[in-house]
C-alpha cells in the first residue's frame, strides 16, 4: 500500500491535494469559459456519506469503524470508484479522490462520474474473517446510495480481490439477485476481467511510450527510474524492461536502488514482499530524495503523493516524468518542470489504465459476454493513445501544461451533461 504517512504531516497533505485539485478546476473551467455556477457544483461531490460499522471481532468484542462513500457527480452516468482500508483515510481525502475519478472517467471518455470510499482501519492487523465482517457490514451501511446503475465500487488501497467478492455477495443477498455489475476487481470465476490486476501499469507504460515518441526518445535503452515497486510500480518496471528499457533506479518506502547499468528487474520481482519491499534486501542504497533526482531520461512517480515539490523540482533530471501514482508533484512544481520544458504528463490522464479496464468488466457482466485477455488490451491501447493524444494536443492547441489540459477535457463533459440536465 502507498500512503503510510502519519499525523498533521498526512492531514495537511490530505487537505492541500484537495484544494489543489480545486485549483485547478477552477483554471480548467474558467479556461473553457464556464461560469462560477459550474464551479461551485465541482468543487465538492453532490454526495458524501459517512457510515458507523459495528464489526464482531475475534475476541467477541465489537467495534465500530467509520466508513465513506462519496459521489463527485452523476450527470454522465453512475459513479465509480475504489474503496480504501487505510488508518489514515480522511473525508477530506475521499472528496478529492472521487474528484479525481470524475476527471479520469471524462479524459478516457467512459460513461461514469466519479466515486470514491474509504474505511478508517488498520487491516495488516485484522484477521481475514474480521475484514469479511467489515466488507459486508459497509456494503449494508452504503447499499441504497450504490448499484450497478448508481455507483460502482473497486479496489484501492489495502483492498483487493477477496474483498471484491465479498462485496458483491454482501449486495446480491440485498438485492436479492446475481450482481456481478455492482463492483468491478473481482476474482476471474466471479466476473472479473482479464488484465484488470496489470491496468494502471499497462495505461502507465502507453503513455511513456506516447511520451518518448514526442521527445524523439528511443525506449530501446531508454534510462527508467521508478518511485514505488508496488501493484503500479513494479507491474511497470516489468513492462518497460520487456520493452528494452534500462531501468536505472526503483525504490520502496525504506530506500531506493540505483544501477546505471540497468537492475536485474526480474530477480526484484522474484524477491518483493506483498506490500512492494525490496530495498531491504540490500546494504547498497540510497535514499527516495536521491532516487527522483537521478541522471535519467524517463521520471515514474508510482508511491506517493508530495514528493515532486518546489524544493526539488530544479533538481530532476528526467526529460519526461510520467505520474502512476495520484499527486505525486504539487503545484508549484508542476510550474517549475512546464518552466524547464520537461514534459509532465499527470496522473489523472497517466493512472487512468484502471478504471477504464473497470469499465471493461462492468461491461462484460452487463452483457454476460466476456472479452479474451488480448481483446482487453487491444481496447486499453486504444483508450489510452486516444487521450493521450487528446490531451497532448489540447495543451499545445491552448498554450497549457498537460495537467490543466487534462482537467479542461475531464471537466467538460461533466459540465455540458449538468448543463442538459438543466442544473447549471
Ligand atoms: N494500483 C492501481 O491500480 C492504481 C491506480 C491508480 C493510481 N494508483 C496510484 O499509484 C500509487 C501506487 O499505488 P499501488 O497500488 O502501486 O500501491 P502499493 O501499495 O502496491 O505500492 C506502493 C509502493 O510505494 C512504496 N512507498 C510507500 N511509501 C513510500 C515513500 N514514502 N517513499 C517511497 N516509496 C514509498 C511502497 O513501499 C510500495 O513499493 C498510489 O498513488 C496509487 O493511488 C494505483
Amino acid at each position: 500500500m502507498a500512503a503510510d504517512q502519519t499525523g498533521d504531516k498526512a492531514l495537511d497533505n490530505k487537505m492541500n491535494v484537495l484544494q489543489s485539485t480545486q485549483t485547478i478546476i477552477q483554471d480548467a473551467l474558467d479556461k473553457l469559459g464556464y461560469s462560477d455556477e459550474v464551479y461551485e457544483l465541482m468543487k465538492e461531490p453532490i454526495r458524501m456519506m459517512t457510515v458507523r460499522i459495528p464489526v464482531r471481532m475475534d475476541d467477541g468484542s465489537i467495534k465500530i469503524f467509520t466508513g465513506f462513500r462519496a459521489q463527485h457527480n452523476d450527470a454522465v452516468g453512475p459513479t465509480k470508484g475504489g474503496v480504501r482500508f487505510h488508518p489514515n483515510v480522511t473525508e477530506t481525502e475521499v472528496k478529492a479522490l472521487s474528484i479525481w475519478m470524475s476527471l479520469k472517467c471524462g479524459i478516457v471518455d467512459l460513461p461514469y462520474g466519479g466515486g470514491k470510499g474509504g474505511i478508517i482501519c488498520e487491516p495488516r492487523d485484522m484477521s481475514f474473517r474480521e475484514l469479511e465482517r467489515l466488507s459486508r457490514g459497509y456494503v449494508r451501511a452504503i447499499s441504497q446510495i450504490v448499484g450497478p446503475t448508481k455507483d460502482i465500487p473497486a479496489p484501492d488501497v489495502f483492498t483487493n480481490s477477496q474483498i471484491m467478492a465479498w462485496m458483491m455477495d454482501e449486495y446480491s443477498r440485498i438485492d436479492e439477485f446475481n450482481s456481478p455489475g455492482f463492483i468491478t476487481g473481482k476474482p476471474l470465476v466471479l466476473g472479473g476481467s482479464h488484465g484488470r490486476e496489470s491496468a494502471t501499469a499497462k495505461g502507465v507504460t502507453i503513455c511513456i511510450r506516447e511520451a518518448a515518441k514526442k521527445r524523439g526518445i528511443k525506449l530501446e535503452g531508454a534510462r527508467v527510474v521508478v518511485q514505488g515497486f508496488g501493484n503500479a510500480g513494479s507491474f511497470l518496471a516489468k513492462f518497460m524492461h520487456d520493452a528494452g528499457a534500462k531501468i536505472i533506479g526503483i525504490s520502496d518506502a525504506y530506500g531506493g536502488l540505483h544501477d546505471p547499468e540497468g537492475l536485474d528487474i526480474d530477480y526484484l520481482l522474484d524477491r518483493r514482499d506483498s506490500f512492494g519491499t525490496v530495498t531491504k534486501l540490500f546494504d547498497d542504497t540510497i535514499s527516495n530524495k536521491e532516487l527522483l533526482e537521478l541522471d535519467c531520461d524517463i521520471l515514474v512517480p508510482a508511491a506517493i503523493e508530495n514528493q515532486i515539490t518546489d524544493e526539488n523540482a530544479d533538481k530532476i533530471k528526467a526529460s519526461i516524468v510520467v505520474e502512476a501514482a495520484n499527486g505525486p508533484t504539487t503545484l508549484e512544481a508542476t510550474k517549475i518542470l512546464t518552466e524547464r520544458g520537461i514534459l509532465l504528463v499527470p496522473d489523472v490522464l497517466a493512472s487512468a489504465g484502471g478504471v477504464t479496464v473497470s469499465y471493461f468488466e462492468w461491461v462484460q457482466n452487463n452483457q454476460g459476454f466476456y472479452w479474451t485477455e488480448e481483446e482487453v488490451e487491444e481496447r486499453l491501447e486504444k483508450v489510452m493513445v486516444r487521450s493521450f493524444n487528446n490531451i497532448y494536443d489540447t495543451a499545445t492547441n491552448r498554450n497549457v501544461n498537460m495537467r490543466l489540459a487534462a482537467y479542461m477535457v475531464g471537466v467538460r463533459k461533466m459540465a455540458e451533461a449538468s448543463r442538459f440536465r438543466g442544473w447549471i
